[in-house]
């Protein structure tokens, strides 16, 4: 059995592999070589026994059966009947003078086969026909694991702020209404918008769109679709955007860099509830609701003349804001945790034990990137194995032995999000210290830090040394020993 043309482009289907049972037989030499060029993995077996042994132990993506063997073993078919419907495709291998075995196969579900002796040609088609298939199962399994770990629609946070905006999505999601969400980028936008379509009860899907497309001519085609003329006359459809979204929401991002053509063209959407794909000659009724977001400011644009103001106008039925993280705070209690919790399960890795330094850090940082900036900080930090302080300080190349003084308000602490409580490692002050007490031991720490020279200590404090000599007389005049009775 030689190698074709079509065989020598055959991709290495090399992750998936193949058991072939057949008797003894001159041809299966050929068979194997082929198979051998393919896959990685090629088992032979030439009994029922040795089948059912080898897929007890291994997983095949294929099996490819001589219908011979039914004869001698009928048991066979009932079985490989079940593998199919279960974990392998099966391929019949069939001799001219074998067709009564290969319908009996049919009524088993066994459709596929090819003509023993195998031509390499056609077994090349089929075998990439089957693996094609198991290739798209893969990415679509891969798919809907990424999409279900970038697009959760579950909104945490109990700040004020954020209640309300959960009362807004409950209030605006059952309308058809345009929304327009407005907020900073990260804030969670599109959380707010797969939110309000959850609870909208509409029944097609959600459709997210970036309108940071370039041409004007793209983001045409991409929403509204396109009719193409081939050159044998046929017309091909081409399904934009909104026909996907026919009967569901659209959310179009970062809708202020839609180009004024497409304005034009969504606002005659908007009004007519109609879309003309490029190149159709009529124009198809459509249910869509539309969700649009911006980080910017869009009476800004439209007074500058970059955005109309009668789109504006239509898609700003109902509108929602979003604060930034640093004005709602309080949904770091709820949000590391959760965030920490969800990488941890898609990362496969253990929940980290972070001590107060860490849980300050967070709280206290303004967060410019808002929710998915604390989101990253948390992966990078389950991933390299580092608590948030130590992140910190290889970020912006603070040398370890820094002393790193931090005050923890543990009524105010973020609680950890394991199960047991945490033994929280106490690295600050406790909440009873006065100010007094914990600049006396502060400095006192520093002054140790650099071995009692106080001049370094004072260049670290950015004080002058006259003052740290004052504050030790102070302290030496008032016999403030308190310091250390906690
Ligand atoms: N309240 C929240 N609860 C849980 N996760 C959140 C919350 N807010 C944001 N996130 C998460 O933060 C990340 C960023 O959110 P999202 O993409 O919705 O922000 P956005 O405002 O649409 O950003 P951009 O303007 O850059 O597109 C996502 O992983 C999202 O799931």
């Amino acid at each position: 059995m030689s190698l074709g043309t079509e065989t020598k482009h055959l991709p290495l289907y090399h992750a998936f592999s193949v058991l072939v049972i057949h008797g003894e037989s001159d041809e299966l030499g050929g068979l194997l070589r082929t198979l051998d060029t393919w896959f990685t993995t090629v088992d032979c077996a030439e009994t029922c026994l040795q089948a059912r042994k080898q897929a007890h132990q291994n997983h095949y993506d294929l099996v490819l059966v001589d219908v011979g063997l039914f004869t001698s073993e009928p048991s066979l078919l009932e079985e490989l009947s079940h593998w199919h419907q279960n974990r392998s495709d099966v391929l019949l291998l069939v001799h001219q003078n074998e067709l009564d075995l290969a319908i009996a196969a049919f009524r088993h579900g066994l459709f596929d086969f090819v003509l023993n002796p195998v031509h390499p040609e056609q077994m090349a088609h089929t075998v990439r026909r089957f693996m094609d298939k198991r290739l798209k199962e893969r990415r679509l399994c891969a798919l809907q694991r990424d999409f279900s770990r970038h697009s959760s629609t579950q909104m945490i946070g109990q700040s004020e702020k954020t209640k309300l905006l959960r009362q807004h999505i409950e209030q605006y999601a059952p309308s058809k209404a345009s929304v327009m969400i407005e907020g900073q980028p990260g804030t969670g936008k599109e959380l707010i918008a797969r939110e309000l379509h959850e609870h909208s009860h509409r029944i097609g899907p959600f459709v997210p769109f970036s309108c940071t497309k370039s041409s004007p001519e793209t983001i045409e085609k991409d929403l509204f679709g396109e009719v193409i003329t081939l050159e044998n006359g046929s017309r091909k459809f081409n399904e934009g955007v909104f026909k996907v979204a026919n009967g569901g929401t659209i959310y179009l991002d970062e809708v202020a860099h839609l180009p004024m053509r497409i304005q034009e063209l969504l606002l005659s959407m908007l009004e007519e509830r109609t879309i003309k794909p490029v190149g159709a000659k009529y124009e198809f009724p459509i249910d869509v609701r539309v969700i649009a977001a911006t980080n910017q400011n869009l009476n800004v644009l439209v007074q500058q003349g970059k955005f109309r103001s009668d789109l504006l106008y239509r898609l700003s039925v109902l509108k929602i804001e979003v604060a930034p993280l640093k004005e709602r705070k309080t949904d770091l209690k709820e949000l590391v945790p959760f965030l920490a919790n969800r990488l941890c399960h898609d990362l496969c890795l253990p929940l980290p034990r972070w001590t107060d330094e860490d849980i300050a850090i967070i709280r206290d940082y303004e967060w410019p990137g808002n929710v998915r900036e604390l989101r990253n900080l948390i992966e990078n930090c389950i991933l390299l194995g580092k608590s948030p302080s130590e992140y910190w300080r290889n970020r912006n190349h603070i040398n370890s032995g820094t002393p790193i003084t931090v005050t923890v308000s543990h009524g105010n602490q973020i609680p950890y999000y394991d199960e047991k409580p945490a033994q929280v490692k106490q690295e600050g002050y406790p909440n009873s210290w006065t100010l007094r007490k914990v600049e006396r031991c502060h400095i006192e720490q520093v002054v140790l830090f650099h071995d009692g020279n106080k001049s370094a200590a004072a260049r670290a404090l950015a004080v002058s040394r006259k003052t740290l000599e004052r504050k030790y007389k102070e302290w030496d005049s008032s016999d403030d020993d308190s310091r250390y009775t906690e």
